[in-house]
């Protein structure tokens, strides 16, 4: 058993484990059945299984971050392809509270009749024998009781679980930083090292990356740097660039054009790999700012705001009031990257945009999908946004003609005297 694993079951009575079911996340602990302590053995979070169902979680138990987040992100396509159709999974984590970087990922199960349980079963002890990188677990309903039975399969252990409250902060929030949001040049970096045997486009992309010595804060620019922010199909492309020929400024994007080739690679790979790949693409367009801003105003089509905003938002899967609370330093702009001038943040109707989307006709990234599916996602992006401290953060209605926009922009950026 690894020393991960062992570590993580030292823990395990402190822990609290939380599942998305149906819409809601439902926390449980363990029941300390020796001293008898506990709150009251209602168990909601089972209320909704159906009769009959037996119920299984697997938790990701592997040491290093990079192989257990992979391993996690595969697990899924697994369990899709492998277990009964009739079978249900939903997220679970397991976390101890307050507790950063103690958050592990995993799969609530639910098996409907015993048929379907007898093959779950068979699969995760296969699994096990693969010493596949798993904790898991069974829960027996005591007949007649409302009392539920946690049985850690790796080691015969049994509990009894309880309702827990939830925590004062979503439990994603334990392990964002630097494993969804990138604080710091090095952080990143760090993470497309150590995936360079894994991921043979990462080497390529460290060979464009900016020496540490680059990376130190330079003098004031000349010429203001001018970032545009929003959702997709707000406007930014058609924004930056009639800025640009207004200001004669220079045009930069996040990530950069030389990223390109391998973004879609990227896109592919769990949040740490993901979102480690989108701060580096900050961090050479910073430089790429540097570098132009003795010449001309330069605009920038995304950068921070969006590799933080849409990090948070996906890390935290629940209603907006799960995200850091304000002035968290979640929201913290990293103190090694260029902050801009100004950054204006394009907001627009729902419908508006998704009448843009649809006329502009390009395909739409599946964080884009996943906007339009769902609606409380789209809420935590755009409220990410407004929290994300350092340079001014200027929210512009984007719904008016394209010429308007500008116009109010350009008086925006006189009226504060960024030119
Ligand atoms: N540029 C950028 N996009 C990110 C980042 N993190 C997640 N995304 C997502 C947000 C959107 O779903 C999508 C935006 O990618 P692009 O900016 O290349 O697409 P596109 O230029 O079509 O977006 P836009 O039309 O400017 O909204 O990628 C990030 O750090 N930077
Ligand atoms: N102010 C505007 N009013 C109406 N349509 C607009 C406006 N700005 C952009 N569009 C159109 O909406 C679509 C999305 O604009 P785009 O600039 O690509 O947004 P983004 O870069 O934010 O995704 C494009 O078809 C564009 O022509």
């Amino acid at each position: 058993m690894s020393r991960r694993t062992m570590a993580l079951l030292s823990q395990w009575t402190s822990r609290v484990f939380s599942v998305d079911m149906d819409g809601e996340t439902v926390y449980f602990k363990i029941h300390d059945t020796q001293t008898g302590k506990g709150g009251k053995e209602v168990l909601r979070m089972f209320g909704n299984i159906q009769k009959g169902a037996s119920c299984y979680s697997l938790l990701v138990s592997s040491g290093e971050k990079i192989h257990s987040a992979r391993f996690h992100w595969k697990l899924k396509d697994k369990l899709s392809t492998a277990l009964p159709p009739q079978c249900r999974f939903s997220p679970m984590c397991s976390f101890l509270p307050g507790v950063r970087d103690s958050l592990v990922h995993g799969y609530f199960l639910q098996a409907p009749s015993s048929d379907s349980s007898a093959t779950t079963e068979r699969l995760l002890r296969q699994w096990l024998r693969l010493d596949d990188p798993l904790l898991v677990c069974s829960y027996l309903h005591e007949e007649n009781t409302p009392r539920w039975i946690q049985h850690l399969w790796n080691t015969e252990q049994n509990h009894g679980i309880v309702p827990s409250e939830a925590p004062e902060s979503h439990p994603a929030t334990l392990n964002l930083i630097n494993s969804d949001v990138f604080y710091s040049f090095q952080a990143a970096r760090d993470v497309l090292q150590k995936c360079a045997d894994i991921i043979p486009e990462a080497a390529s992309v460290l060979e464009l990356l900016p020496c540490d010595g680059d990376m130190e804060a330079r003098s004031k620019p000349d010429f203001p740097i001018i970032v545009l922010e929003g959702l997709d199909a707000t406007g930014k492309t058609t924004l930056t660039e009639s800025l640009r020929d207004a200001l004669g400024a220079t045009l930069l994007r996040s990530p950069p054009p030389c990223l390109s080739p391998w973004r879609a690679r990227f896109d592919q790979e769990p949040p740490i790999l993901r979102r480690a790949f989108y701060a580096l693409g900050n961090y050479i367009t910073a430089q790429q700012i540097y570098s132009q801003t003795s010449k001309t105003p330069v605009i920038i089509d995304r950068f921070w705001h969006s590799t933080a905003a849409y990090a948070i938002a996906t890390a935290v899967n629940g209603p907006v009031c799960d995200l850091p609370a304000e002035g968290s330093e979640l929201y913290r702009w990293p103190s090694d990257l260029l902050q801009p001038s100004v950054v204006f943040l394009l907001t627009l109707d729902p419908e508006e945009r998704k009448r843009r989307l649809k006329d502009r006709g390009q395909g739409e990234t599946k964080e884009e999908h996943e906007l339009d599916l769902n609606q409380v996602f789209r809420l935590r992006v755009e409220e990410a946004y407004k929290r994300i401290s350092g340079p001014t953060c200027i929210s512009v209605d984007a719904s008016s003609s394209a010429e308007q926009v500008l116009r109010q922009v350009l008086l925006l950026i006189k009226a504060k005297r960024y030119l």
